[in-house]
This record gives structure tokens, sequence and C-alpha cells, in this order.
């Protein structure tokens, strides 16, 4: 099993009380899986992929990546871990502005052990004709597709996305859809996503609804499409 999630916790002290903002979530991924996190604002959703991409540290429970448990390592541990095996992707692309697309690529290939090579990335990305024009220079849709190349150089065995369709439109959102799901194929990267489009619901392996911290549905999804062929 890639990764194992078991009877996590994060909790935080509001005056007397423990406001539990994800409540014994457990849950596992394959290796090569697509699994989306859909909830209501303020389910845990947020907090659930950050203790998984070691961004925040729980108050109990385990996470196991590849028999790895990383619940109890150290801040220079956990940075580690990040800079070894995780992806990640946002809402907003968090570009460097004054650096190039390569650029932007080229700083975070040297992270990994394994990089990919930043040409064959740009060229499956679809950027090879901006290479050199700098994020403002580019459209919402061409500037995540940066961010996921980024995201990717390093080759993370998991890649997590918190809304990462977020600020695109329907064509766009597409085409970053199709990416994802080109480098999952290609990579086999293992991809945990937050979002609120159905699109990318369609086009997963697995849906996980989360409430008030609490994971209520852990479904297969076996009527999975691809992102070519998915309208919403
Ligand atoms: N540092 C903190 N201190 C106290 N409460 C927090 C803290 N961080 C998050 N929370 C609370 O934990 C709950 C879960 O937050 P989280 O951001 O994980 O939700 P979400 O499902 O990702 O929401 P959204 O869809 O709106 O982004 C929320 O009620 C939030 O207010």
């Amino acid at each position: 099993m890639f990764l194992e999630v078991q009877d996590l916790v994060k909790s935080y002290q509001t005056g007397e009380n423990a406001f539990f903002a994800v409540n014994q979530a457990t849950l596992k991924m394959e290796a090569g899986e697509i699994v989306v996190i859909l909830g209501p604002s303020g389910s845990g959703k947020s907090t659930l992929l950050n203790l998984i991409g070691g961004l925040e540290k729980a108050t109990s429970g385990s996470i196991k990546i590849e028999g790895n448990e990383i619940c109890n390592l150290s801040s220079k541990q956990l940075g580690i871990y990040r800079r070894n095996f995780v992806g990640f992707v946002f809402q907003f692309y968090n570009l460097i502005p004054n650096l190039t697309v390569r650029e932007n690529i080229e700083i975070c290939a040297h992270l990994g052990k394994n990089p990919l090579a930043i040409d064959t990335l740009i060229d499956k990305v679809g950027l090879h004709a901006e290479s050199h024009k700098f994020p403002s220079q580019l459209s919402g849709g061409q500037q995540q597709r940066v961010a996921v190349a980024r995201a990717l150089v390093k080759n993370p065995k998991l890649l997590l996305c918190d809304e990462p369709t977020g600020a695109l439109d329907y064509k766009t959102s597409k085409e970053v859809l199709e990416l994802f799901e080109e480098i999952n194929k290609t990579y086999n990267t293992t991809m945990l996503m937050i979002t609120h489009n159905d699109a990318i619901k369609d086009m997963s392996h697995r849906i996980i609804r989360i409430k008030d911290g609490r994971i209520t549905h852990n479904t297969l999804n076996t009527h999975r499409k691809h992102a070519k062929d998915i309208d919403w």
C-alpha cells in the first residue's frame, strides 16, 4: 500500500474546548491512484491534505507512506520528506514573476533525487513555445501548467492539489485535467486532490467525502471517465 492513514486527528484548543479539524480519519491509497476529496467549506479537506503533505503536524494517529511513519518525524525530517516525496499544486500558481517559465521549473529540479528532464516536461505540459516567457505573459491555464510542471520536475511520488482548477475557466480546466491524467499515466504519480470541480471527481479512481472532519464516504469510482470525454 502506498499511503495508509489511520485514526488521524488534528485538533485545536479553542478556550476550554478542543475543535477537531480532522477527526479519526482513516484511508488508504494505492500507488498510481487519483483520489479526490469532496466536502463543504470548513470540513477539514485542506487540513487533511496538509497533514499528508507534512505541512502540518497531527495531534494523533498515523500516516504511513510506503510503510514509513511520518507523524513522528522532526520538522527537519518532514522537510526532507516533502522534498523527496511530495509535489504541491495550489489554486493560485505562486510562480516567481521575474523568472521565465523554464527557470521557474528549473529551480525545483535539484530538489529531488531523480529529476525529470526539463525539456521533456515542458513539452509534456505544452509550453515549448512559452518557455522563455515570464508568468505575466501567460494565460491562467498556462500559468497553472507551469505550476504543475514545477511540482512534478523533482519526480515526486505523491502530488497533492488544493483546488487546482479553482481559478480556471472551463476550457483551461479541461486542458489541465487532461495533463494530470497524462502525467498520472506516464509517471504513475499518485494524486490526491481537493476540488469543487465535478470533472475531477469523474476522472478519479476514488472519491472521499469529508464532513465536520470525519470521512463519511470512501468509494471506488466505477464509472471513471477520461478528462477529454467529460462535460460539466
Ligand atoms: N490554525 C487553526 N486554528 C483553529 N482552527 C483552524 C485552524 N486551521 C483550520 N482551522 C479550522 O479547521 C476547520 C477545517 O479547515 P480546512 O481549511 O481544513 O477546511 P476546508 O474543508 O479545506 O475548507 P475550504 O473548502 O473552505 O477551504 C475549519 O473550521 C477551520 O476554521
